[in-house]
């Protein structure tokens, strides 16, 4: 074996491990909190809506039962949900609500009780849930009902069910993908001589004019490129809208591709960009999760309204007569019939879908899915031959293995220097089940890893910067504000778009008064000495715990009372709320700052510094809290926490 080939059983039971830890740790918070938390505490917190009652059920988008729930009148809210954090999206429990007084008895039975789904609508005084392909209906769901939010770990369950077929396979079953993707061999080697670029569409031609020569040369790399290819791309360096090029260039080729991202937002800004060209396009996932302007390209409602569908139609009318009559009917034995009836229906409708769902994809030149949703039932039998992985540098390792156990050449998006994904346990090392005991620095290599080395950082490892291409003329930020992360991060190869390199406050397209602050692209205000304290909650918190728990635990009032003075200043000259953020990353500053500022300027956007990056204001006002005498900067010497807006 080469000497930095990884061991690929020992690199999955090192991922199985650490996955499993990261999932007891996403747990272990709600169902603490799940369990010995009332229920009036849990709505209190936002993860619950109490004194609910079934109105109606249909069948909705892919044959799935839609649960209509609306507050229960007796309770004297008005018919008002009132204030909670469930989103369209969120998987929930639907239940009978535990009376207070057997709450405790009520538990354990509860856990097994009641039927999961997807928050579909949710309204002042509504909310829809679709449920689960198991969770066929509503029966047994009477009186008074809750919907409680609960942990999602399907996504865990795909992560490791790739690992594990990862690790059983038999040194035979690699693909070339798979042998050059852990080191066993090397990438083919890459040549851009024109004559091999005519290939079979002839000399490459751009479809977008506009590109600039950095982002042509990484389309050019991954095309040529046949096995992997990296593109990275800096903040605001267009590489959504370099991936789009290759999509097109891809196609063009006759080449069937699958486009994932960890993320749904990822995945959909995609499909929206890619929309206009009119391609063959499909894009999995559920439709409650998806944004409304890719519905008409989601497989679930191409199911119900392409001509594919036909197929499906007549059992769903039928299906939703059957709905129907069960209201109408109190006698027990007649409406156990009709379920019986019904289980048949949905039976042959899963059936006939289930063709209609292999003619749309099969049909479809371009794929798009989440990396997780890649790993459903529709994409079982399909091949590609490029899978595509935007915001790879997000994403978890195995989770970018779902797609690419088959697949036969990888281009990968990302920025490397950015934050890595989010990791809640605190697995620095982990056990490899069956690591070997050799000592090569390979092993070393897995034995030392963690969820935090995404498949980006280790191929850049592996391979080098010869498998990469990076783009560099940013469209965000002002020169001045690039010029940090640039020399800190980029090796000072960013450039400043024409457009972007001057554009200042006093130069938005409305009217803004030419002052101090808005004729400067950066303002630095300094806090250091005893006047701006930082502010301790829980020393402890910050020894035992990383990230965001740790997060939690700083803040500085003078400096916040600074931040809403040049918010002030900012509205006084006349620049729009709307267009101004203030991050910080610290929570505990984030609520300090709302409390000062959400009541006055209700638009101004408030988050975290990891929750913020990749997304873009006129104005971003950072708030950086630590000020002590022994000149501790905690997490933030995580030199990528700085880098990204
Ligand atoms: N060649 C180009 N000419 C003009 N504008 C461009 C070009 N490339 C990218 N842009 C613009 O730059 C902005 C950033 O592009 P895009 O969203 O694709 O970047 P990104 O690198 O994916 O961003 P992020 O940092 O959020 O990951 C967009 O407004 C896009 O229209």
């Amino acid at each position: 074996m080469p000497p930095h080939a990884l061991d690929i059983p020992a690199f999955a039971s090192t991922q199985l491990s650490l996955l499993s830890d990261e999932l007891a740790a996403e747990t272990a918070s709600t169902s603490a909190l799940l369990s010995s938390t009332s229920p009036t505490a849990l709505s209190r917190a936002g993860l619950a809506i109490l004194n609910l009652v079934l109105v109606s059920q249909r069948t909705g988008l892919g044959g799935k039962t839609v649960l209509e729930l609306e507050q229960d009148h007796a309770v004297g809210n008005a018919g008002e949900i009132g204030d909670h954090g469930i989103r369209v999206g969120d998987i929930v429990k639907v239940g009978e609500q535990p009376k207070g007084s057997e709450r405790k008895k009520d538990k354990a039975a509860m856990e097994g009780r009641g039927v999961e789904g997807v928050v579909v609508r949710i309204g002042h005084k509504a909310v829809q849930v679709a449920l689960g392909k198991e969770e066929e209906d509503s029966e047994g769901l009477r009186g008074r009902l809750w919907i409680v939010k609960i942990a999602n770990d399907v996504t865990y369950r795909r992560m490791n069910q790739t690992m594990e077929s990862l690790r059983k396979l038999g040194e035979g079953q690699y693909t070339t993908l798979i042998r050059v993707l852990f080191g066993l061999d090397s990438p083919s080697p890459v040549s851009l001589d024109p004559v091999e670029m005519a290939d079979p569409v002839g000399q490459l031609e751009f479809c977008d004019p506009t590109l600039n020569d950095s982002q042509k040369d990484a389309i050019r790399f991954a095309l040529v490129s046949k096995e992997v290819a990296l593109i990275h791309g800096p903040p605001g360096t267009g590489k959504t809208y370099t991936l789009i090029e290759l999509i097109l260039q891809l196609v063009k080729r006759k080449l069937r591709i699958l486009v994932c991202g960890p993320s749904n937002i990822s995945v959909d800004n995609i499909v929206e960009r890619l929309a206009p060209h009119k391609l063959p396009i499909i894009r999995l996932g559920h439709p409650a999760r998806l944004l409304p302007s890719v519905l008409n390209h989601s497989l679930d409602v191409l199911t119900r309204t392409s001509d594919a569908a036909e197929i499906v139609k007549d059992v769903r009318k039928e299906l939703d007569a059957k709905q129907a009559s069960i209201k109408k009917t109190r006698n027990g034995r007649e409406r156990r019939a009709i379920y019986g009836d019904m289980k048949e229906l949905r039976k042959e409708y899963r059936e006939r879908e289930k063709q209609c769902v292999t003619n749309l994809v099969g049909g479809s030149k371009v794929v798009l899915a989440t990396l997780h949703g890649a790993g459903g039932f529709q994409l079982r039998n399909e091949r590609f031959d490029v899978v595509i992985i935007d915001e790879a540098s997000q994403a978890l390792e195995a989770q970018c293995w779902v797609p690419l156990l088959s697949a036969k050449k990888v281009i990968l998006a990302g920025d490397h220097l950015q934050l890595p994904p989010t990791i809640k346990s605190m697995n620095t090392k982990a056990q490899p089940g069956k690591a070997k005991a050799d000592s090569s620095p390979a092993n070393k290599e897995i034995r030392e890893t963690t969820l935090e080395v995404t498949l980006f950082d280790r191929l850049l490892r592996l391979h080098g910067a010869s498998i990469k291409r990076m783009l560099t003329t940013q469209y965000r930020m002002h020169e001045k504000i690039m010029k940090f992360p640039s020399d800190e991060m980029y090796d000072s190869k960013l450039i400043a778009a024409d457009a972007v390199k001057g554009r200042l406050l006093k130069d938005l397209p409305y009217e803004v008064q030419d002052n101090d602050d808005t004729r400067e692209a950066l303002v630095f205000y300094d806090t250091q000495g005893g006047s701006f304290p930082e502010k301790v909650e829980d020393e402890r918190s910050e020894k035992n715990t990383k990230g965001a728990i740790m997060s939690d635990s700083k803040s500085n009032e003078m400096e916040a009372a600074l931040v809403k003075l040049h918010v002030m200043n900012l509205i006084e000259a006349g620049v729009l709320a709307e267009d101004i953020a203030v991050v910080t990353p610290y929570n505990a500053q984030v609520a300090l700052l709302a409390q000062n500022l959400k009541e006055q300027y209700p638009a101004i956007e408030l988050g975290s510094v990891d929750g913020f990056q990749g997304r873009e204001k006129e104005a971003i006002i950072v708030s950086l809290v630590r000020s002590n005498p022994e000149h501790e900067i905690g997490f933030l010497a995580e030199k990528r926490r700085l880098n990204g807006k």
